[in-house]
């Protein structure tokens, strides 16, 4: 891993007071990804609200107007998506930077475009496995390549998606499934989709695609616990309001619970659809999280949740976590290292298993550590939250947050934290 820096750096200072405030978190990045894709393959106008604009939603807006699809911003959280509900064939490739819904949702829509469409990233979206996905493709008819395994993708589309029944490994990934099911409903006959190998992580993202294909008019039948059967509908244009993002919600719940303040969200936390909203029972329990935490169902809340393990009253495990090694970057990996950044003895791996060895008098000490984030935006984020409490604490790359959550230094900010910045 990385281990020098050089750029723009955030040092956190500790506030001398618990952080209250209202700080309502943007636009959930998976709705809002789901919902233009869906809206840009519906004949007609849709309205979306509540959007998150970043890095991520860019990409996906930049790629499908790229595909002929009307998209207009008549503010800061709405898109205006208007669309014949094809997508034509770009004039070059996709570039949808390290947005692995973006690329990997567009890889299977791709096959509804005529033509040959390249599904590119940037270089950490290009060490992102998406040859499940390529081999279900294929498996339907649909000629795609990707010759490293990860982006960039060909897929020579023929302008349908068709075949009665698809297997997929989503092990590896469960946008793979979203994928598929989005774009079948474009098909021209029923198409099954079925889960092959182990029970999969983040199922709840499955969830999340099921509601808004169903929000666009889509028709989706459970057949048994790890099959769909989604019929040939199409979407209908509509207008659809996007919650906040859980995994946002994750930093300023935490934040609440290290400094013992009260921030308002704006949204009960059992109000939140997407799976990251598991995490709140747990950081509640702050510092008496349990022993072991199964990360499986909400993924991207893990680093806080690993972040905040350091100030629990007991050390914590955390299994179910093996594909956080091929997230932005590998999560498991930048987490131990800076967590050992803060102190030496502070995470062990042991497999695939992060241990975290908590130590509440962590806080109001005076640790220096220049934590590298590898363009993550969950680590810049998740270990900001040790700035709280520690005196020291420099995130590098502090604009990585832009991927998801733009605001996000602004959002401390505003709570009183202060913030300072350098280039080194
Ligand atoms: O479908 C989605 O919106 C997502 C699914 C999860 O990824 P994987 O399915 O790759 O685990 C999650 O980590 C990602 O941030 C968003
Ligand atoms: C894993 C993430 O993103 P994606 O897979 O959508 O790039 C994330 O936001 O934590």
């Amino acid at each position: 891993m990385v281990a020098e820096w050089s750029g723009q750096q955030t040092t956190v200072l500790p506030p001398d007071h618990p952080l209250r405030g209202r700080v309502v978190p943007p636009g959930s990045k998976s709705i809002t990804n789901r919902a233009l894709l869906v809206a840009a393959l519906a004949e007609g106008t849709s309205h979306l609200t509540g959007a998150l604009k970043s890095d991520d939603t860019r990409y996906m807006a930049l790629a499908l107007k790229a595909m002929g699809v009307k998209i207009e911003e008549p503010d800061a959280t709405s898109f205006t998506v208007t669309s014949t509900g094809r997508l034509s064939k770009p004039e070059g490739p996709l570039f949808l930077g390290n947005a692995g819904t973006a690329t990997r949702f567009l890889t299977a829509a791709a096959a509804l475009v005529e033509g040959d469409v390249i599904v590119d990233g940037d270089k950490h979206m290009r060490t992102r496995p998406i040859a499940p996905l390529v081999v279900a493709l294929k498996s339907l008819g649909i000629e795609a390549e990707a010759p490293t395994g990860c982006p960039p993708v060909t897929v020579h589309g023929k302008g349908r998606f068709g075949g009665r029944r698809v297997e997929i490994d989503a092990g590896l990934s469960s946008q793979y499934v979203s994928a598929l099911l989005m774009a079948a409903a474009c098909g021209d006959e029923p198409v099954d989709i079925a889960l092959t190998g182990q029970e999969i992580g983040a199922r709840g993202y499955i969830d999340l695609t099921l509601a808004t294909m169903r929000a666009f008019d889509a028709k989706i039948e459970r057949l048994d616990a790890a099959t769909w059967r989604v019929a040939p509908t199409g979407y209908r244009a509509t207008d659809y309001l996007i919650e906040p993002d859980a995994s946002a919600a994750t930093y300023l719940w935490a934040a609440e619970v290290l400094t013992g303040g009260a921030i308002d969200l704006g949204v009960p936390a059992g109000d939140f659809t997407q799976p990251d909203a598991k995490a709140y029972q747990l950081i509640s329990a702050f510092p008496h999280l349990p022993a072991v935490i199964d990360g499986s169902q909400m993924q991207d809340a893990v680093p806080t949740l690993a972040v905040l393990a350091a100030f629990n009253e007991t050390p914590v495990r955390f299994t179910g976590i093996a594909n956080l090694r091929v997230k932005e970057c590998d999560r498991i990996a930048a987490l131990h290292d800076g967590l050992t950044r803060i102190r030496p003895d502070l995470a062990r791996e042991e497999g695939d298993n992060l241990l975290v060895a908590s130590d509440p008098r962590l806080a109001g000490q005076t640790l220096p550590a220049s934590i590298a984030t590898y363009a993550d935006h969950r680590i810049a984020m998740s270990f900001a939250l040790a700035g709280l409490k520690i005196h020291g604490i420099t995130i590098q790359d502090p604009a990585c947050v832009a991927k998801t959550y733009p605001g996000y230094w602004n959002a401390l900010a505003s709570l009183g934290v202060k913030l300072e910045e350098k280039t080194v």
